[in-house]
């Protein structure tokens, strides 16, 4: 048989080396899979729309973000993912979950971080892809008060010469915080008007009297900053947020 199928696919079959057509092949291979992940994509960002309009029946004045629903999509993918991919995986994920809540309204994040600037906004880049509409902020409290109408979220330096946290437990009691970057120690922390019952599972936030030396709680807790007897601090405790132990949020 003279001709094969290669031979009508690439038409000069003798100038091509085996290498090149080995390369052709993945490509080919790439170009399918790309052709099902789009197809995927675009069914997954449709549903995503169609939730938003479910979640729009009951809803009060909260962001549409559930930390607690993203936080189950991604440990599920992450279950099942090969160790040497979780952190492609992670960070894919978090860009399609960004694009899917931009189905349900574009996210709003503003950012105050005075003293290292890129190290938030990079942070927050990351949680809530590029799907998410950022922009620095000069001022913490104008933030919160924005955040606590509802119209995005916002994401605070912690030690950077503004206890705006004090204010969670007083002023901005509408307000939640549902996640912290930085590592095991954030050093900012993400405040939005979030449904309480959509809050991640996991390590919480306090705000409390007493300082450093603790409220007498015996709750083991650990300090991210401290102001006039006040402190901001995470606890492993499964306190109710918004209870008479100060949490004010958590963080997963
Ligand atoms: C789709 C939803 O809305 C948002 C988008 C999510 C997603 O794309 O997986 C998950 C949680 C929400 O922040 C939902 O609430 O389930």
């Amino acid at each position: 048989m003279p001709h094969s199928t290669l031979q009508q696919v690439w038409p000069a079959p003798l100038d091509v080396s085996p290498e090149q057509m080995a390369l052709a092949a993945l490509r080919h291979e790439i170009d399918v899979l790309d052709d099902q992940l789009l197809a995927l994509f675009e069914r997954r960002l449709a549903i995503a729309a169609r939730v938003g309009k479910a979640k729009d029946a009951p809803s009060g004045p909260h962001v549409k973000l559930r930390p607690d629903r993203e936080q189950a999509v991604l440990d599920r993918v992450l279950a099942q993912s090969e160790p040497d991919n979780r952190e492609a995986v992670e960070s894919l994920w978090r860009q399609i979950v960004g694009w899917g809540l931009a189905r349900q309204g574009r996210m709003q994040v503003q950012v105050w971080s005075p003293v290292e600037p890129t190290r938030a906004f990079d942070g927050a880049r990351l949680r809530f892809g590029a799907a998410a509409d950022m922009r620095a902020v000069r001022d913490p409290q104008a933030a919160l008060k924005w955040a606590s109408e509802g119209h995005g979220v916002a994401v605070l330096a912690v030690n950077a010469g503004d206890p705006w946290w004090t204010g969670l437990r007083r002023e901005w009691a509408g307000l939640s915080v549902f996640d912290g970057f930085g590592g095991e120690t954030p050093t900012a922390l993400a405040v939005g008007r979030i449904d309480p019952a959509a809050l991640p599972s996991g390590r919480r936030v306090l705000v409390t009297a007493g300082g450093d030396a603790g409220d007498g709680s015996g709750i083991r807790r650990r300090g991210l900053d401290t102001h006039h007897g006040w402190t901001l601090s995470l606890t492993d405790a499964a306190l109710p947020v918004g209870g008479a132990e100060g949490c004010v949020g958590a963080i997963g």
